[in-house]
This record gives structure tokens, C-alpha cells and sequence, in this order.
């Protein structure tokens, strides 16, 4: 393939607040992201992080800029891009094997390959003994693997991700991180996955785009260059917390700056 997978081209976004004055959610934000590519986005509340992802599920269309997949201009969603949320946004009147043959569901895929997939899905996030339970007989983190099971068993290109794991224990949120790494180092998907925590964002990616608010910009866009499975304990990786922490400070002392203050920086 030719050019990024994905392409956002000074994209800006500008909701309406209640007494309808404009709110600059993102401006002039351009991001590539490579096939294969695990990358994270870290800023402050409100910098457009939902926003971005947002766009590239094709929930929104931005104000300005173009949104490319595969070089072509969004236009809706679409089963190369899945989604996963904080909230476990699954479906509570169906167990888990039904909400994950929902998306196949979509596509008409017949029932009895339905099934052997969503299994099979289910199999890879560990699952497959609780494919019968409904949303509320699972717990949290059995929940959001589930919501990677359906996110992953369309086969998506990418998987964007809005802080996944934030609300779960921090025990089940580390296992759910290595099985992350692993489902991405089998299937080859590239990933787009919000945090808040600088933490998870050296654990899992290759790429780490700092945000900063008051407009939504990309401040650095840092490489993380650890082999996996990496180490949370060793010098490196505590090196490389401390280069995005310095990051995130500078972002924040920069607040209220334009996309160009980074091309300058
Ligand atoms: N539907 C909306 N209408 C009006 N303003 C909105 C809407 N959605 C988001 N905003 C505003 O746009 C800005 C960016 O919001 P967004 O949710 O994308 O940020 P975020 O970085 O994901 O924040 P957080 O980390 O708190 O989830 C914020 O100022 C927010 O209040």
C-alpha cells in the first residue's frame, strides 16, 4: 500500500456550546498512522482525544480538514474501523457470544459461521467458557474483553480505542494490557488507543502523540523505541515515562497555542 492507512489533513472540529458559541474540540490536527502501527494519544481533559476518535469511527464529520482511510475521505463508519470504549458498551439482553456475532451479525454472515467465529473470538481473549453469560454475570475486565472480542472479530484494519481499561483494577487492567499487546502482535491491526495514563501509553505503544487543550492540538509526537514485552521495572522504561511527562508538562504550560507552535517546535 501507498500512504498511511489513516490520514487526518488539518483537521479542526468546532461543536456548539449551550449558549451557542463555537468550541474548538481540534484545530488544524494532522496525524498519519501507519498499518500496523500501535499508537497512543495522551493530553489533558478536553483536549479532543474523544473527538478525534470520534471522527475516525465516522461518528463525526470534522468542521474543516479531511479524515482519509486508505487515502480515501470518510464517509460513516465502516467494519475496517472498530471501536471500543471505556463503557462497557455491550449489549446486556445478549450473552457474550451474541454481542460479539453482533458485527457479523451486520454483515450476514450466516449463523452457524457466526457462531465458530465469535467463539474462536472469544477463545483468543479467553473467554470461550463464558461465551453463555450475559453483560451483568461478568466482571469489568471480563466485560472489556468481550468488547475486544467484538471489536476484533469483523477483522477491522485498525482498532480505536477510548480509554478501554480506565475503569478497571489496576491488576486487570495490566493483564488486559499484555493480552492487548499480544492480540496485536498476532493479527497485525494497528491500534489507536486514548489514555490518560503515561504509564500504559509506554507499556503498549510504538508511537506516543502528545495533545495539548484550548484548542485541540498535537503538541510531539515522540517514538518509543523498547523492545517488547517491556519492562516496567528497568531504567528504559523509566526513561522514556519521564521524556512524555516532560511532554505533557511543556503541552500544558503551552496551553491555548496553535498547530503551528508545533511545526516551530
Ligand atoms: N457534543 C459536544 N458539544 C459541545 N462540546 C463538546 C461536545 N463534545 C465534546 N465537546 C467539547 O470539546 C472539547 C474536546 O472534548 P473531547 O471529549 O474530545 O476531549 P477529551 O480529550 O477526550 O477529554 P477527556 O480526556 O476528558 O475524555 C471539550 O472542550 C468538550 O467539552
Amino acid at each position: 500500500m501507498s500512504g498511511p492507512l489513516i490520514d487526518f489533513d488539518r483537521v479542526s472540529q468546532i461543536y456548539a456550546s449551550r449558549d451557542g458559541s463555537p468550541v474548538w474540540a481540534l484545530r488544524d490536527v494532522s496525524l498519519t498512522v501507519e498499518a500496523g502501527e500501535f499508537v497512543c494519544l495522551i493530553g489533558p481533559s478536553g483536549c479532543g482525544k474523544s473527538t478525534l476518535i470520534h471522527l475516525l469511527a465516522g461518528f463525526l464529520t470534522p468542521t474543516s480538514g479531511d479524515v482519509r482511510f486508505r487515502g480515501r475521505p470518510l464517509a460513516g463508519p465502516g467494519p475496517e474501523r472498530g471501536v471500543v470504549f471505556q463503557e462497557y458498551a455491550l449489549f446486556a439482553w445478549m450473552t457474550a457470544r451474541q454481542n460479539v456475532e453482533f458485527g457479523l451479525r451486520m454483515q450476514r454472515v450466516s449463523a452457524p459461521i457466526r457462531r465458530r467465529r465469535a467463539l474462536e473470538a472469544l477463545d483468543r481473549v479467553g473467554l470461550r467458557h463464558a461465551a453463555d453469560r450475559y453483560p451483568h454475570e461478568l466482571s469489568g475486565g471480563m466485560r472489556q474483553r468481550v468488547a475486544v472480542a467484538r471489536a476484533l472479530v469483523v477483522e477491522p484494519e485498525v482498532v480505536l480505542m477510548d480509554e478501554p481499561f480506565a475503569a478497571v483494577d489496576a491488576m486487570t487492567r495490566t493483564t488486559l494490557q499484555e493480552d492487548l499487546l499480544r492480540l496485536w502482535r498476532e493479527t497485525g491491526v494497528s491500534v489507536l488507543f486514548v489514555t490518560h495514563n503515561i504509564d500504559e501509553a509506554v507499556f503498549l505503544a510504538q508511537r506516543v502523540v502528545v495533545m495539548g487543550a484550548g484548542p485541540g492540538v498535537i503538541r510531539e509526537d515522540l517514538t518509543v523505541d523498547l523492545p517488547y514485552p517491556r519492562d516496567r521495572g528497568s531504567a528504559d522504561f523509566g526513561r522514556e515515562y519521564a521524556r512524555i511527562a516532560a511532554a505533557l508538562a511543556r503541552g500544558s504550560q503551552k496551553a491555548g497555542g496553535t498547530d503551528g507552535e508545533r511545526r516551530a517546535a
